[in-house]
């Protein structure tokens, strides 16, 4: 669903991603970490057509993704790191902004609304202007506009961040739900036990660089016995050996 082939991205001399290969299947929860300034978030503006890589390609469903395919777009969604909503705005008139970009049938975006407002429990805050808002409620506000148009594939930056105990639960409930119905999930955390949860496959990167991929269990074997994610993750990204092979997908 996802093809990623050599993507490289350079911020003037510094190189940010590193010629990362990867692919990521229909129906995969895919979880993508990495310490700060490690490249997530730059690879994740990349593969949503945000970002010009400087070098590479993305395919999304084996079309090539570029800044100007709107189309393709329309089949994704991103639920970005900070979630920056225009404070004049109501939550109700944020949602209605969205549905009209993703050109949303009038009766599918009600039921879909009511029905992730009601999840994330917003349902008494929709008429509030968004600059009223806690960090957590924007946060909610942001993942409820992203999931409404059901995108085949959504990519998440941080989506647990601010999210209370209760929240948190209820996305991670429906993005397994969410990926079972065949669609894609690709998100970034720092909270290992959310990627140990609910990813089919994990990848480190570190410096740019991809330094393992493979299920829980696969990074685990070769890491050796007893070793947690958080022993791997930061073997891994220290500099240390860290005895698990670095990945390297063609
Ligand atoms: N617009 C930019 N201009 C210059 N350098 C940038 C820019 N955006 C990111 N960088 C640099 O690229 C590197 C990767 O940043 P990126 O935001 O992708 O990291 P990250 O893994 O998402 O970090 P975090 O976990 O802190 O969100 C960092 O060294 C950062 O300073």
């Amino acid at each position: 669903m996802i093809t990623v082939s050599n993507l490289t991205k350079n911020y003037g001399s510094k190189a940010a991603v590193k010629n990362i290969n990867l692919a990521v299947k229909k129906g995969e929860l895919f979880a993508y970490l990495g310490p700060n300034g490690s490249g997530k978030s730059t690879t994740i503006k990349m593969l949503m057509g945000l970002l010009e890589p400087t070098e590479g390609t993305v395919e999304i469903s084996g079309e090539p993704m570029h800044l100007n395919n709107t189309e393709l777009k329309r089949k994704i969604s991103f639920v970005p790191d900070t979630p920056d909503i225009i404070g004049k705005l109501t939550g109700n008139e944020y949602l209605n902004f969205v549905a009209s970009i993703y050109k949303m049938d009038k009766q599918i975006y009600k039921e879909k609304r009511d029905e992730l407002v009601k999840m994330f429990e917003l349902q008494n805050d929709l008429g509030t202007l968004v600059e009223e808002y806690s960090h957590g409620m924007r946060q909610k506000l942001v993942v409820i506009g992203s999931l409404m148009h059901s995108p085949e594939v959504i990519f998440l930056d941080e989506p647990n961040v601010g999210l209370d105990p209760k929240s948190n639960r209820k996305l991670k409930d429906y993005l397994t739900e969410y990926v079972k119905e065949g669609n894609t999930v690709f998100l970034t955390t720092h909270t290992l036990s959310l990627a140990e949860d609910i990813a089919d496959r994990i990848c480190i990167i570190y410096q740019g660089e991809i330094k393992a991929l493979g299920t829980l269990q696969e990074l685990r074997e070769q890491a050796g016995s007893g070793k947690t994610l958080e022993d791997i993750f930061l073997m891994l990204t220290d500099g240390e050996d860290a005895h698990v092979q670095e990945h390297t997908e063609s």
